[in-house]
């Protein structure tokens, strides 16, 4: 594809060719990957400044750089440098242009807590009605029983874009993925045609990269204010906080907006019963009363179930086949998974909860299913929101019965201190650092009734020391410990 094709015509920005349109085979914001024909987009980071590394990317066969206004002129004059006010934004246009095609429908889910579990339940829900569909997010890409495994939430541009032309090609009509906060805010979502946008709540994380809890607020925002198409609809938790912000901005756009839980209009939750193998939910929709059974436990799972219900009626399923899809929906792996019980049943869950929110849910999601104790091991990642972690810390004390602190991807960070921080505000729990030994103390102090939460790493199979990826699965360990093992 010619550079004048890619930049869509866009003359102010083309005329920093001068008069040059060299064929473009591939992008890349990092000069190390470059290869012949490349536009390179010198991106400022969060470490480090892409414009050091145009000459490297020159050197490589890039045939032209995007960089930020008043980036100097590379010294080879042959290669254009195009000037953009914002060049991750025009990178990830670029990178949807190039790659061409997405499926129509896509849905894209922002919020604190409930991403993954929100997007593979949609995934669900529409394939159980017959679309061809997969996912996007912390689990990977997931299309046609096929999956691969991708290191963030959200993916950077390219990988994004190839992801969704790939699906398109193999007849993948509807797609549900995650917007992190990290992602909005650097706009790796910005060449996505988002038809449904959904947000599930907002709590504390992440405040190391966003400084504050109004531009994390903020980054989140995007998703409706710039990148949900026209006439999209917002399918908004009519139970939190920003439901009411969130609305106003939606309306301002003219945008159609779906609420769901128990204050909503449109999906409203009557009643949530708790039973021994999920939920009897009760619910008000399109002005008819459904009954039904949810095979999940907990109401976060609930609310998830419900905003999926909700993205899947706003891309327009029919509800009545909607909500009885919801009767087959299966768990997803590392979200309240009953891994194993002991030899006198005492069940063991894998959570992700790495939030204090998500901490103080999933304990008090457990609690009426556990007559005697909550027992919940868990930790806190290192380089990550550090104010995170005596609020964690808190949230074990006050709501389990027995906190056990253990390491949780230490990455670069001293372990002890992590734990140290945390334990500041759960002076009763147990620090056990090597967390399979915390696991298998975890288990040993069970007793008739009582409940074992792993928490924190969910689906992850490994533990990140230093710049070390050890493999660790909380699910195997736990398993292999249950059975006698080590
Ligand atoms: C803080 C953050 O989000 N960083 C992401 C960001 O990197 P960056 O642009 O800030 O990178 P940088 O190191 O400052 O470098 C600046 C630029 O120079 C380039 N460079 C650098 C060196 C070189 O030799 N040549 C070169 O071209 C880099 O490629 C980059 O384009 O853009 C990169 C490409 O998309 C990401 O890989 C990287 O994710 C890092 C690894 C990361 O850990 N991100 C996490 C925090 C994240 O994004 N998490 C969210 C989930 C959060 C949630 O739970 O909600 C996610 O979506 O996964
Ligand atoms: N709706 C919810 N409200 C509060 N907590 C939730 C909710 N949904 C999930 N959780 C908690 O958050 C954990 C992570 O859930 P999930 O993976 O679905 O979230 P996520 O938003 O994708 O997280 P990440 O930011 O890591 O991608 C769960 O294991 C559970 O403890
Ligand atoms: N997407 C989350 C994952 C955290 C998982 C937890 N195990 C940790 O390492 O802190 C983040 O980047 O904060
Ligand atoms: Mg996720």
């Amino acid at each position: 594809m010619r550079l004048s094709e890619l930049m869509a015509g866009d003359q102010a920005a083309l005329k920093h060719a001068q008069g040059q349109d060299p064929d473009i085979t591939g992008l890349t914001a990092d000069s190390r990957t470059v290869k012949d024909g490349y536009i390179f987009a010198a991106l400022s980071g969060a470490k480090d400044d892409g414009s050091k590394y145009i000459a490297d990317a020159i050197k490589l066969g890039a045939a032209a750089i995007l960089a930020k206004d008043g980036t100097p002129r590379p010294s080879a004059p042959t290669v254009p440098l195009i000037p953009v006010e914002n060049p991750r934004k025009r990178y990830a246009q670029l990178a949807a242009r190039f790659y061409g095609q997405q499926p129509a429908n896509i849905a894209a889910i922002t919020g604190t807590n409930g991403k993954t579990s929100t997007a593979i339940f949609t995934e669900q829900l529409w394939t159980i009605m017959g679309n061809m569909s997969g996912s996007i997010g912390t689990l990977g890409i997931r299309a046609a029983g096929a999956k691969i495994p991708g290191s963030l939430t959200t993916p950077d541009p390219v990988a994004l874009h190839q992801g969704l032309n790939e699906m398109y090609e193999i007849g993948v009509t509807h797609v549900a993925m995650e917007a992190s906060s990290h992602g909005l805010d650097q706009h790796r979502l910005d060449g996505v045609k988002v038809t449904v946008a959904a947000f599930t709540n907002l709590s504390r994380d992440h405040l190391d990269y966003h400084g504050s809890f109004d531009k994390y607020f903020a980054a989140k925002a995007r998703l409706f204010s710039d990148l949900l198409v026209a006439d999209g609809t917002a399918v908004l938790n009519a139970d939190v906080e920003q439901f009411a912000t969130l609305k106003a901005m939606c309306e301002k756009r003219g945008l159609t907006v779906m609420s769901y839980g128990e204050n909503a209009d449109d999906i409203k939750l009557v009643s949530a019963v708790p039973d021994s193998t999920g939920t009897k939910l009760t619910l008000l929709a399109n002005k008819g009363e459904y009954k039904i059974h949810l095979p999940l436990m907990g109401s976060f799972q609930v609310m998830n179930a419900l905003a999926a219900l909700a993205i899947v009626i706003a891309s327009g399923a029919d509800i009545d086949p909607a909500v009885l899809a919801l009767e087959k929906l299966e768990g997803v792996r590392g979200r309240m998974e009953l891994v194993g019980k002991t030899s006198f049943g005492a069940p063991v869950f894998v959570d992700y909860a790495h939030t204090p929110d998500a901490l103080e849910t999933v304990i008090k999601a457990v609690r009426p299913h556990c007559k005697g104790r909550i027992v919940c091991v868990f930790g806190a990642g290192g380089d990550r929101d550090t104010g995170k972690r005596p609020l964690m810390g808190k949230v074990a004390q006050d709501f389990a019965d027995i906190a056990i602190i253990t390491d949780d991807n230490p990455r670069s960070e001293n372990p002890a201190t992590i734990r140290a921080a945390i334990k500041k505000a759960c002076d009763g729990g147990i620090e056990i650092g090597d967390r399979a030994d915390a696991i298998k103390r975890g288990i040993g102090i069970l007793q008739r009734n009582d409940v074992l939460i792993i928490a924190g790493k969910g689906h992850e199979r490994g533990q990140i020391i230093g710049d070390q990826v050890m493999p660790f699965d909380d699910a195997s360990v736990a398993r292999s410990i249950l059975a006698g093992g080590n």
